[in-house]
């Protein structure tokens, strides 16, 4: 099968891009996964229960939010299939891909797949550390973005933890200190990794004690499914002393893990594993391919800013496109168009963007 646009990943930048090349006539095709990397179709926020940052909404649950998102992707005309992409080669145009069988991860359909240009928008996954206790309050005290939950009543003028000691954890205990009435930083060495000014802003802050050498041992709080978690038993690696401390959160920052295995070697990225993309854009280093969301982002991860660059991913997407037909149509329709070439008079053409958009 060939496509226009492919679009791999399904979370706010995947659906935004959606949206806006579908609007553009692109007719993308979304592969919006199976349980890729163990997230459901739809990415991070159907992990989250209440979300009250994203406009338009005072407060809106996860998946309401990201069901909303992929009606109005396929109302606008995308092309969704439920399967994950397992094998990308950009090495060439058409790029090529392949897929993985439903539910298996392991090995590949044979038929071989291509695209004129791709959208990533895989996204990321926080690391978690998989503590007892940490599945039955996950969403009930135990979060992995402060900026996301941090708000919530269930924390507000309640003593939190936060795991991790480089300048991410500083950031969200920093921001939990607005909201709590204490927070506790736990961190794995005798030093935070973080920059030396973070460090002094959270050494200094009176609502804040960083235990050094320590780390989480168990979740614990109230019986029945809808529990809410209420302490912790913490432990100081170096003595083995273990006690247990008053927690009506937790907050995970120990970093985040964007889903990029598929492009390794064949895309730019830098040492934590994410896309590089021009600055201001969303272009990665391979011309056609564009990249949006958290995949590219490890400063803001947001839906909101995830939404704005699926967004950008599109148009520039469309631009491309359409720089490429001009080309193809021989150098009496290229109408300078082409990215920074000149035209007759010198200048750099203005390149006209579907109205409809
Ligand atoms: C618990 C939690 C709560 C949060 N709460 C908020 C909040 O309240 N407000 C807020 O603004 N942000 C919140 N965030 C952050 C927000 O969810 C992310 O910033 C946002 O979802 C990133 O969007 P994305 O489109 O980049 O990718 P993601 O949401 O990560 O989605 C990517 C999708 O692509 C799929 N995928 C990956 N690889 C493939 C493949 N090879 N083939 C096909 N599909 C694939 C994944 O399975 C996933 O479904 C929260 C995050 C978490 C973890």
């Amino acid at each position: 099968m060939h496509t226009k646009l492919l679009i791999i990943g399904s979370g706010p930048a995947g659906h935004t891009a959606a949206i806006y090349a579908a609007r553009a006539d692109l007719k993308p095709l979304m592969y919006e996964g199976f349980l890729a990397l163990g997230i459901a179709a739809g990415g991070q926020l159907t992990t989250t229960d209440e979300v009250e940052n994203y406009p338009g909404y005072k407060m809106i649950k996860g998946t309401t939010l990201m069901d909303e998102m992929r009606a109005q992707s396929e109302h606008c005309g995308t092309e969704i299939v439920s399967q994950t992409v397992g094998k990308v080669d950009l090495s060439q145009r058409p790029f090529r891909y392949w897929i993985h069988p439903m539910g298996d991860e392991e090995t590949l359909e044979e038929e071989t797949h291509t695209a004129d240009s791709i959208i990533i928008a895989t996204g990321a996954k926080a690391r978690r550390l998989d503590l007892p206790g940490e599945e039955k309050f996950w969403g009930n005290g135990v979060s992995a973005c402060a900026v996301c939950d941090g708000s919530l009543p269930i924390f507000r003028e309640k003593p939190l933890v936060v795991i991790g000691g480089g300048d991410s954890a500083v950031e969200e205990a920093l921001y939990l200190t607005k909201k709590a009435s204490k927070v506790t930083v736990l961190v794995r060495r005798d030093v935070l990794r973080a920059s030396k000014i973070n460090a002094r802003r959270l050494s200094t802050n009176p609502k804040v004690e960083i235990k050094y050498t320590h780390q989480g041992v168990e979740i614990k709080g109230d019986g029945g499914p809808r529990g809410l978690m209420k302490s912790m038993v913490i432990q100081n690696s170096k003595t083995g002393e273990k006690e247990e401390i008053p927690a009506n959160g937790l907050f995970y920052a120990v970093g985040h893990e964007p889903a990029t295995h598929l492009f390794k070697g064949q895309l730019k990225m830098d040492e934590d594993g994410y896309l590089i993309t021009t600055p201001g854009t969303t272009e990665t280093d391979v011309e056609g391919v564009f990249a949006a969301g958290d995949v590219q982002d490890k400063k803001y991860r947001q839906a909101v800013t995830s939404a704005g660059s699926g967004c950008m991913a599109a148009l520039e997407a469309e631009k491309w496109l359409a720089e490429q037909e001009i080309a193809a149509d021989g150098p009496e329709a290229d109408l300078g168009a082409k990215k920074g070439k000149p035209q007759a008079n010198g200048d750099v053409p203005e390149y006209r963007s579907n109205p409809l958009l």
